[in-house]
């Protein structure tokens, strides 16, 4: 098969019927944390639930304020108070910072603003209308998305669902299996001296961590049967495949005569340096994602194909993009069009160095994109950058 452009490899993965269950679990908020959740969490309540006052003093209308200079206090209330009163005409509630107001209350004039003469209360100095009030649904009002699907559940999530009283979500439950492929490569549950130690399959067990639970299956040989039984016993344990290394065109590489054996591959590579032999197989209805094994390769491809896939699964856009200003000029002095990582912060787009197997660029990048071959982009110029996740 030959290399496609990777937009189609995109329209490909995305119209594939994977026969995959979106499996979801509904656990408690705090054990959802970092896991990716499955449907939109939707706001039960407005908060606050009603208007409040920001300030302890005075709650007043306006109007009444003018009218009459001063205001008769007919009571006091307070965070906990649940009976709201109405604020009659001349009259004035004491109030405290978290308190509900009166209805028909337009402003708060502060403690420090006022004077009491025996029922009643003056104020001093510029009394402004419409302040010191947080309005009812300022912050989230009910039927509002507080969590999006295909996010991933954060500890400022944790403050809003607890606020909202809901204690359990649904989240992505998906069982994935991944192995390496190599006679040189030692799995990294049991490093070997003179051998590669697998440092990739770690990486992307963590981020796949998110969407469910993850089998380690070792290391692979350069051998096809030895790769179909990893195949083989992956696929009776889970629902996504994922396989690294072993992905080109040469005499050791079987991970995908293995496929074409046991099921069929989607697409063989795309005309797109760094990821240009990752690619997408399927077997039972299963997608095994097949990884380069260069570290930059196998995460950008991962990000990529793999967050296609899973998208389709969880029928979630699980892609986060940003558009980002880059800060010098880059020259795609390739062949083929390619991918770059960048550091991207706020606005600014820095380029790292370019490589299929670095490291330490991995570890400073927080997204990538693919830059057209031979031309040159500008300092200044807008790029859009997919997000690592
Ligand atoms: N004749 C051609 N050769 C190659 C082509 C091509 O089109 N024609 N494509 C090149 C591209 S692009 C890539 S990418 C690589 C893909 O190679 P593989 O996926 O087959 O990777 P391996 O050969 O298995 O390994 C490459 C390299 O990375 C090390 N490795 C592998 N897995 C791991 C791991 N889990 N942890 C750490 N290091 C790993 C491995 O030891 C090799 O050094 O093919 C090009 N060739
Ligand atoms: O898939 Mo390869 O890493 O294009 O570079």
């Amino acid at each position: 098969m030959a290399l496609i452009p990777v937009e189609e490899a995109r329209k490909i993965i995305n119209n594939t019927n994977f026969e995959v269950k979106k499996r979801e679990k509904d656990v408690d908020i705090f054990q959802a944390l970092g896991k990716i959740v499955t449907e939109d969490v939707i706001a039960i309540k407005s908060i606050p639930e009603r208007s409040l006052s920001v300030m302890d003093g005075y709650a007043i209308k306006y109007e009444d304020y003018l009218k009459y200079g001063k205001l008769r206090v007919v009571g006091k209330l307070y965070p906990n108070t649940l009976n709201i009163p109405e604020l009659k005409e001349g009259e004035t509630y004491y109030v405290t910072t978290g308190s509900p107001l009166p209805t028909n209350t337009d402003s708060v004039v502060p403690i420090e603003n006022s004077k009491l003469e025996g029922e009643y209360v003056i104020f001093k100095g510029e009394v402004k209308k419409g302040k010191n009030i947080r309005e009812e649904g300022e912050d989230i009002y009910a039927g509002q998305v507080i969590i999006r699907k295909g996010t991933e559940v954060t500890p400022y999530h944790l403050g809003i669902l607890l606020q909202q009283q809901i204690f359990h979500i649904n989240v992505s439950d998906l069982r994935f299996a991944i192995f390496a492929n190599g006679d040189e490569i030692a799995s990294f549950e049991n490093p070997e001296k003179n051998k590669v130690i697998d440092s990739i399959s770690p990486i992307l067990i963590k981020i796949l961590e998110k969407f469910g639970s993850v089998k380690y299956m070792g290391v692979a040989k350069d051998d096809l049967n030895d790769v179909i039984g990893k195949i083989e016993k992956s696929l009776e344990i889970s629902d996504v495949i994922i396989s690294i290394g072993g992905s080109s065109v040469g005499e050791k590489d079987y991970v995908k005569r293995a496929i074409n054996k046991l099921g069929e591959m989607l697409f063989d590579g795309v005309t797109v340096n760094i990821i240009k032999r990752g690619s997408v197989g399927r077997i039972q209805g299963k997608p095994i994602l097949v990884l380069p094994g260069q570290v930059v390769s196998a995460i950008t491809a991962f990000h990529e194909f793999g967050l296609s896939v899973l998208s389709n699964i969880l029928s979630a856009n699980l892609k986060r993009f940003v558009k980002s200003t880059l800060v010098e000029d880059i020259y795609v002095n390739h062949s083929m069009d390619s991918i770059y990582l960048f550091d991207v912060k706020g606005n600014s787009a820095f380029p790292l160095r370019w490589g299929v197997g670095l490291y330490s660029e991995l570890s400073k990048a927080n997204g990538f994109t693919i830059l057209k071959r031979s031309v040159t982009y500008k300092k200044g110029e807008e790029v859009e950058l997919q997000l690592f996740i």
